[in-house]
Formats: C-alpha cells, sequence, structure tokens
C-alpha cells in the first residue's frame, strides 16, 4: 500500500537514515520521463486524474519535443514492501539526456547516493548510457540497473540483460525489467532503490552546507534554487550566503517539491528542496554552488561549481531592424533563466544590428531561437553557427575568434580549433559507413571494442565544427537510424584552417564569411557563389560574385546586368495601373538591402545564412 503524502515526516526533521536520494540517467527517449510519471503515481503524490505524460517537463518546448531540459526534483513518500511500517523518503531527480546538458546531469547526479540506470529494452545501451553510467561511476553511485518497455514486442530482454550486466558487472538476473508505460515493475524497482541505495551521511550539528544542482527563473517567484544539503539544517527566515561569491540573500521561502511547491520550516541532512530569496538572476545562484548560513557558516565549500562554456556561437539579427530593442529584452528574459547563454550586441554591415551569441551546443540553439520567436513572437535570422577559434599571430599575439569575420589578416602562425572525443556505438555491420563518415570529417580513431558479437563501440577525436553541424544526421541515415553519439570536449588542436570570404561587386559581405579547413574552402566558396548568382535579381550593372582567400580568388559567378523596365509591360495610358506597378516596385525596394552597391533581396540572405541551409543543420539533435 503506497504511502500518501499525510504522513511524510516535515523535511527537518526527517531522519536522514529513512531517506535515499537518486536519479534516473538514460539514454535519449529511453524512458526517464515516463518512469517518474509512474513513480508520481504510484506513491501517491500525483492523483490519478491530475496525471498528464510527462508530468515534469514544465517548458512547453520540452513537452513537444518530448526532452527533458532543466532538471526537476521530487519528494516521494514510500513504505516499502520489506519494511512497510517505515515510509522512507524518497527523493527523485530527473536529469536531462542531451549531451548539450552534461554538467547539469553531473551536478544531479552529485546530489544522489544512487542511480537508476534506465536502458530501452529494444534498443539497448546506448551512447549517452555509456557517458551517464561512466559519470556515475566517478561520482560513487550505487547503480540499479534497469531494462525498461519489456512491454514492447520488439523488447528483447534476455539478450539487453546481459550486455547491461556485463557493462555494470552484475549478474543478467539482477537488472529489474519494467514497463514504464504500463507501471509493470515499478514498486519493485522503488522496494530496490529503497534496499541498495545507501541513506545519505551527514553532521546533524555542522554548519549548514548544501549544493546548489539547478536553479530556475520564475516570473512570479524570481530564482528558484534547488539544493541538496549535505550537513547541517536551513531553515526560514534565516540569512544564507553563496559560498563562491559571498553574495549574502534572506531565505524568503524554503520547502520541497511533491511534486508541486510545498514549503517547509526548514531542510535537514540529506534532503533534496528549493529555496527562494528573491534574487532575479540565476547567476546569481549558481549549479555547483554551495548554500551556507551566513551566521556561523561553513567556510569549506563543497565540491567546485564550474562556469558552463558556451561552445557554439551564431549571430542572431531581427528579420525586421525595429525589433532590435525587443531582441535584447528577450534574451536579458531568457538569460534569467539560463546561465549558459552569453551575447554581445554585433553590427554586421548586410545584416544591421544584432547579437552574438554563445551556446553549449546546437540543441541549445535551436532550443533558444524557438523560445524567441515564440514566446516573443521574434522573426529572426540566425547566421551558421561556428566554434571558437584561437589564432596566434607570427608575433605571438593571440585573437579568440568567435565571428569568422573576425579572422585577423595578416601574418597568422597557428590557428587553433576545439576537439571533442566522440563516441559511436552501433550494430558492427555500420563499422565501415562510420569510419568513413568520421574520416571525411577529419577524425583521428582513438579505439573499438565490442560490446557483444554484434555491437561496437567506436572512439574518435574529431574536430569540434566538423561535429555540430550535420554530424549526427549523417551519421543516422548512413546507419539507419541504428548508430547513438556521444561527445566530450578534449581540448583543440592546430589545423590548416582559412577565412573565405565573398564579395559582391568587390565588397566583402561579412556575414558570408567563413572559417573552414584549407580542403574544404574551395567547395564552400563555390556552393556559395553560385547560390548568390541565383538568389541575387539582374542589377542595372554587372555584378561580379567573388569567393576568395584573403587576396586569392577562388570562385566567381557573374549576375549580369539588365535594366528593369516594370513600365514596359504597360503599354497604352492607363495612368492608374502605371502608379500601381511603380508602388508594387518601391515595395519591393524596401525588402532589400544595400551591400555596397548592390541591392540583396532579405530572402537571398535567409537562404544563404540560415542555418538550416547546406552550412548546417541546426536542427540535427533531436
Ligand atoms: N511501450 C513503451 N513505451 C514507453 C515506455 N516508457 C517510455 N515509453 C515511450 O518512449 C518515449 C520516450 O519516453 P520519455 O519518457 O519521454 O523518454 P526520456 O528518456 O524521458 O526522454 P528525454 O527526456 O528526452 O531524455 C515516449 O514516447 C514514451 O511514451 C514503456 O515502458 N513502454
Amino acid at each position: 500500500m503506497p504511502a500518501t503524502p499525510n504522513n511524510v515526516p516535515e523535511p527537518s526533521r526527517t531522519d536522514p537514515a529513512l531517506i535515499r536520494n537518486f536519479c534516473i540517467i538514460a539514454h535519449i527517449d529511453h524512458g526517464k520521463s515516463t518512469l517518474a510519471d509512474r513513480m508520481l503515481q504510484l506513491t501517491g503524490v500525483v492523483e490519478q486524474r491530475q496525471m498528464r505524460a510527462q508530468y515534469l517537463d514544465r517548458m512547453d518546448i520540452e513537452r513537444e519535443r518530448g526532452i527533458t531540459i532543466k532538471s526537476q526534483a521530487v519528494r516521494l513518500p514510500w513504505a516499502p514492501s520489506q519494511d512497510p511500517g517505515n515510509t522512507h523518503i524518497l527523493n527523485m531527480i530527473d536529469t536531462p539526456g542531451h549531451v548539450d546538458f552534461t554538467y547539469e546531469v553531473s551536478r544531479s547526479l552529485a546530489a544522489c547516493e544512487g542511480t537508476v540506470l534506465l536502458v530501452d529494452a529494444a534498443q539497448g545501451i546506448e551512447a549517452q548510457t555509456l557517458a551517464n553510467l561512466y559519470l556515475a561511476m566517478e561520482n560513487d553511485l550505487t547503480i540499479i540497473p534497469v531494462l525498461n518497455k519489456i512491454d514492447l514486442p520488439a523488447a528483447q530482454p534476455e539478450k539487453f540483460a546481459e550486455e547491461l550486466a556485463n557493462l555494470v558487472g552484475c549478474e543478467p538476473d539482477d537488472v529489474l525489467r519494467v514497463s514504464a508505460k504500463t507501471g509493470l515493475g515499478v514498486d519493485a524497482l522503488l522496494d530496490r532503490v529503497v534496499r541498495e541505495v545507501p541513506a545519505p551521511v551527514g553532521v546533524k550539528d555542522a554548519p549548514a552546507r548544501a549544493m546548489i544542482f539547478d536553479s530556475v527563473y520564475d516570473s512570479y517567484r524570481g530564482v528558484v534554487t534547488y539544493v541538496r544539503v549535505i550537513d547541517g539544517q536551513l531553515n526560514k527566515r534565516e540569512r544564507i550566503r553563496m559560498m563562491s561569491t559571498g553574495a549574502t540573500h534572506e531565505l524568503l521561502e524554503i520547502g520541497t517539491n511533491s511534486p508541486e511547491m510545498l514549503g517547509a520550516d526548514g531542510l535537514g541532512v540529506g534532503e533534496v528542496g528549493y529555496l527562494i530569496t528573491g534574487v532575479k538572476d540565476v547567476r546569481q545562484s549558481k549549479v555547483g554552488d554551495t548554500v551556507t548560513s551566513q551566521v556561523k557558516g561553513a567556510t569549506d565549500a563543497l565540491g567546485g561549481y564550474k562556469d558552463p562554456k558556451p561552445m557554439v556561437f551564431s549571430g542572431l539579427y531581427p528579420l525586421d531592424g525595429s525589433d532590435y530593442p525587443e531582441l535584447r529584452e528577450a534574451l536579458d528574459k531568457l538569460q534569467l533563466n539560463d546561465a549558459a547563454l552569453v551575447y554581445e550586441p554585433e553590427t554586421s554591415a548586410a545584416l544591421g544590428f544584432g547579437f552574438r551569441v554563445g551556446f553549449l551546443g546546437l540543441l541549445h540553439l535551436d532550443v533558444i531561437r524557438e523560445r524567441l520567436e515564440r514566446e516573443f513572437g521574434l522573426d529572426l535570422i540566425a547566421t551558421a553557427p561556428n566554434v571558437v577559434y584561437r589564432v596566434v599571430m607570427e608575433d605571438r599575439s593571440e585573437h579568440v575568434v568567435t565571428n569568422p569575420s573576425e579572422f585577423p589578416e595578416g601574418k597568422i602562425s597557428d590557428v587553433y580549433e576545439p576537439v571533442v572525443r566522440a563516441t559511436v556505438l552501433a550494430p558492427t555491420e555500420f563499422i565501415g559507413s562510420i569510419m568513413e563518415l568520421c574520416q571525411t570529417r577529419r577524425g583521428t580513431l582513438l579505439g573499438m571494442d565490442y560490446l557483444s558479437e554484434d555491437r561496437v563501440e567506436i572512439r574518435y577525436t574529431l574536430p569540434l565544427a566538423e561535429i555540430v553541424f550535420d554530424f549526427f544526421d549523417q551519421l543516422k541515415s548512413k546507419t539507419r537510424g541504428y548508430a547513438s553519439l556521444d561527445y566530450e570536449p578534449t581540448g583543440e588542436q592546430t589545423s590548416s584552417l582559412v577565412k573565405v570570404d565573398i564579395l559582391l561587386h568587390g565588397d566583402k559581405v561579412d556575414a558570408f564569411s567563413a572559417i573552414t579547413h584549407k580542403d574544404a574552402a574551395y567547395a564552400y566558396g563555390v556552393r556559395l557563389v553560385a547560390k548568390l548568382r541565383e538568389l541575387i535579381p539582374r542589377q542595372a550593372f554587372e555584378v561580379p560574385i567573388q569567393a576568395a582567400i584573403g587576396s586569392r580568388v577562388i570562385a566567381r559567378e557573374t549576375i549580369r546586368a539588365i535594366r528593369k523596365d516594370v513600365l514596359a509591360k504597360c503599354y497604352g495610358g492607363d495612368i492608374s495601373r502605371k502608379r500601381k506597378l511603380l508602388e508594387k516596385q518601391k515595395e519591393g525596394k524596401k525588402r532589400m538591402k544595400m551591400v555596397g552597391s548592390v541591392e540583396v533581396p532579405q530572402e537571398a540572405f535567409i537562404a544563404v545564412l540560415s542555418s538550416d541551409d547546406g552550412a548546417g543543420s541546426a536542427k540535427s539533435k533531436k
């Protein structure tokens, strides 16, 4: 009989021996959120009639795409069948599964003692299963291996139980089998969490120390900070201090999520809950930071936090230049909730005023762009995303380049680009095509391991620039959707990189500049020049379009001159018709941008620059 919230102990007085903190980690789509839903139902914290799918995914985009972006924590009361007289407190943290958000996964893991490693029984182990498992092992978590979706006709529980058992070092019989969809086996899983995950240990009488594993901005309450108390106790109304910055705040509210916010007197050792201090910006409540009391606080912070580092940059410009202030306001608002989002104003001769925005990866870019368009009603042009380059000149001066048009001229000694260690998991029949793809993307093979007879793990070092764009799409199409990919940044390497400029009638168009490998420069130049020729209408004079590296032209097309006489069609003397045509021509002109002396239709910029174009698809990772 599941416990109801009525006999649940107050969070400041719960005996840590009855607390279990765990998370669920899995490859994307293996069913974490669905499993979390079943746990909410089974423990009675959400009533049947209030239940909706993916209860914890609150952002519209999360629901629509079926992905989890922000972590969530819920307090679940559970009286295990082996000890029905004692209601235990299970604090469950649902984590994001996507590589862009790995840092959030790792902080969530640090807040737990155990983890449910969830694997789809029809798919088997995937790249992010491994990546997350390694993270869990680094954090010394107890791992409970679970196969999900055993209700599916395509499920192969025997086969994958063995694979999973080999991986975590247990017997295939120890691998639990559940269906998050029907709820089968979920109660046994909760019992097992109580039995196997160690209770938190912390010093009750020590100064308070709580780790921040998430913070979100709420327009009504300000920043809501999620913490796990390690030592001592945090109490309502006391003043707290953020240990990394020394900033102090009054604790206006403290409590737990069950799954709605429920205020409490305080949070004790081992508890997981939220804090509200009235701050308005998540950067004042950083993931990974330690919270302590202002009076008699702790002196040693818990394990450090990391400032998220943007990996991919793109220029965002309003289609209608007068929307620029709104774009700035919208970015300011989104940043309140997203410490990883960085931006600074930028101007482009072709696109006008906009922002250079840094993202954790392409999914992050995509989500932000979609939120700007949807929640703020903005129409945007996003320039093709690029990674960050470091250019060292012969005089040893250095430039960090986040925008290709800033690539320095002059005597360059070395150009460095970021590289990642990529892990691909796939059926063995695709080894050839995967290696071919990685090779054409300038990859270096690091090693290969067989997980079972028919599945292989291939590891490569690859330039980030080669992987962030359409690599994942290509990988999926070459492996009929069977391959999975994970990657982590591992530093930088020198490469033969050059900047390709595009010149219209002799004028450089900043927005079209790109940094590419020297071997790919020619193809890029030819493709762009040909495309522009198609998109730019004839002008009153001949317009050469050139692609150049420095002063060396590598591709050229010409738009022939034409005098466009719109009135030619209007023989006869119908003056009103003539006027109408002239009006129409004026309208058309408004949507033109002057680049030097050439009129370029807005559409040409969108078509060429848009990240949906061949230069790189921002939609590659869903
Ligand atoms: N048949 C069946 N389908 C399931 C089961 N569990 C989850 N699914 C389906 O699998 C899909 C992915 O489930 P989610 O719970 O969204 O997966 P997730 O791991 O949370 O995904 P991310 O949040 O994107 O990481 C959904 O369409 C679910 O309905 C199951 O036990 N059986």
